[in-house]
C-alpha cells in the first residue's frame, strides 16, 4: 500500500518521507500505521490535500423547500473564487427521486466555470449520462453502495446490476472524453443492515476501478464509523487499489469525521470530500445529517501540515450566507468560533 501519491509531492519530501517510512518498517510497523506527526514532519511539510466540495450537490440535496437555481449558482461560484479545486455541481438524477436537483440542467447553464476547477455531476444512468454531456459537464460520477439494501432504496437495483448499468455509463463517457469519478457508499455502516465488511467495499471500489474511474470516494454515508474501523476499511480497499486513487467522505452524525479523516490521512488518502457549513445528508440514508464542513476540514488540514489552496476567511463567510439563506445556523464549528472571535 503507498502512503502517499508521489504524483502529489516533492521529490524531495518523497525521499525524506521514504526514510521514515523504512526507519518504522524496521522498527515493526505497517506503513499505514506511521505517525502522521512524523510522515508530514520533513523539509516540506506543504503536501497537498484536494478538498473536494460537495455542498452544492451532497448538500443541498435533501432540503425540503426548493433553493432558487441562481442561489445554487452563486453558491458554486463563490466556492470555486474561494480556491476549492474540485465543486460537485449538481446530479443529473430522476427529479422523482430527487426534486431539488430537477434544475441541473440550468444550474450547468448558469455557473461560470474557473479553469483549473472541475465541476463533477452525479450520473446513475445513461439517461443522466446524456443529459449531462448536453449541458457541457467535464466530469461525471457514478455511485454505488457496499451495501445490498441500499443500493436498493437508492438507485433501485442490486449491486452487481448497478455494475453492470455503469458499464454503460462509463463507456459512454470514456468516448465522450469524460472523467469518472466513482463513489462507494455505506463503507462502514448502513441504515438498513448495520455493519458493512470492508471486503465488500473493497469489491465494488475495485469494480467502480475496472469501468475507468480515476478516483473512489468512500463514503461513510451515515457517519457511523470510528478512526479504527475507517482506517481497517481504507487498509483493506489498499491491497487493490492505491490510496492515491481513494477519497474519503465523512457524514458527521456522530461527530467523528474529523478523527476519521485523520485516520485516512495517516493511512494515506490525500482526498477529502466535504460540503461547506456541513450541509447534507442523503435522501436515502435516514437520520444521517451533514457532511463534514468544509471550513473545519480546511481549519484541522493547515494547521497540520498540509496544504488546500482554499481560503478559509471566504469559505466561513459562504457558508454563513448559504446557512442564512437556508434559515439555519451554520454547521461548522470553526466558523462560528470564527464569528464569534470577530464579533468581540
Ligand atoms: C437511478 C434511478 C434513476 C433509477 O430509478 P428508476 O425508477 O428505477 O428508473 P427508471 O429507469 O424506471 O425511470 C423512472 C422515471 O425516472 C426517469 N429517469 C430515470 N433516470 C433519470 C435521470 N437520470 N434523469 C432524469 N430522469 C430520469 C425516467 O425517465 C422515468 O420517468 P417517467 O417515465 O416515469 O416519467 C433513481 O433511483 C435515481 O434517480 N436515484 C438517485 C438517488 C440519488 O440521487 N441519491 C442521492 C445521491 S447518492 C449519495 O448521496 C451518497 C453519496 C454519493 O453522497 C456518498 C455517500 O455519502 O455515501
Amino acid at each position: 500500500m503507498s502512503f502517499i501519491s508521489i504524483t502529489r509531492i516533492s521529490s524531495g519530501t518523497f525521499r525524506a518521507q521514504s526514510k521514515l517510512m523504512h526507519r518504522w518498517m524496521q522498527r515493526g510497523f505497517s506503513n499505514s500505521h506511521v505517525p502522521l506527526k512524523e510522515l508530514t514532519d520533513t523539509s516540506d511539510r506543504h503536501s497537498f490535500v484536494k478538498i473536494v466540495e460537495v455542498g452544492p450537490r451532497d448538500g443541498l440535496q435533501n432540503e425540503k423547500m426548493i433553493i432558487p437555481t441562481a442561489t445554487k449558482v452563486t453558491l458554486i461560484n463563490n466556492l470555486a473564487d474561494a480556491g476549492l479545486p474540485v465543486v460537485e455541481a449538481t446530479s443529473f438524477v430522476s427529479p422523482k427521486w430527487v426534486p431539488q436537483m430537477g434544475d441541473a440542467k440550468q444550474v450547468m447553464a448558469g455557473i461560470d466555470r474557473k479553469l483549473g476547477v472541475s465541476y463533477p455531476v452525479l450520473t446513475p444512468n445513461v439517461k443522466g449520462l446524456e443529459a449531462a454531456i448536453a449541458a457541457g459537464a467535464k466530469e461525471v460520477a457514478i455511485f454505488g453502495a457496499a451495501s445490498e439494501s441500499f443500493s436498493q432504496k437508492n438507485i433501485n437495483c442490486s449491486i452487481a446490476e448497478s455494475i453492470k448499468r455503469f458499464e454503460q455509463v462509463a463507456e459512454m463517457a470514456k468516448n465522450a472524453g469524460l472523467r469518472i469519478r466513482g463513489y462507494v457508499s455505506c463503507v462502514v455502516g448502513c441504515p438498513y443492515e448495520g455493519k458493512v465488511d470492508p471486503v465488500a467495499v473493497a469489491a465494488v471500489a475495485r469494480d467502480l476501478v475496472d469501468l475507468g474511474c480515476y478516483e473512489i470516494s468512500l463514503g461513510d454515508t451515515i457517519g457511523v464509523g470510528r478512526p479504527r474501523e475507517i482506517q481497517r476499511m481504507v487498509d483493506a480497499v489498499a491491497k487493490h487499489i492505491s490510496t492515491s486513487q481513494l477519497a474519503i467522505h465523512c457524514h458527521d452524525t456522530y461527530g467523528q469525521a474529523l478523527a476519521n479523516i485523520y485516520a485516512s490521512l495517516e493511512a494515506g488518502i490525500r482526498v477529502v470530500d466535504s460540503s461547506i457549513a456541513g450541509l447534507g445528508g442523503c435522501p436515502y440514508a435516514k437520520g444521517a445529517t451533514g457532511n463534514v464542513a468544509t471550513e473545519d476540514v480546511a481549519y484541522m488540514l493547515e494547521g497540520n501540515g498540509f496544504s488546500t489552496g482554499t481560503n478559509l476567511h471566504k469559505l466561513v463567510n459562504i457558508g454563513q450566507w448559504i446557512s442564512s439563506e437556508l434559515g439555519r445556523p451554520t454547521g461548522s464549528r470553526v466558523a462560528r468560533a470564527m464569528l464569534a472571535k470577530e464579533a468581540t
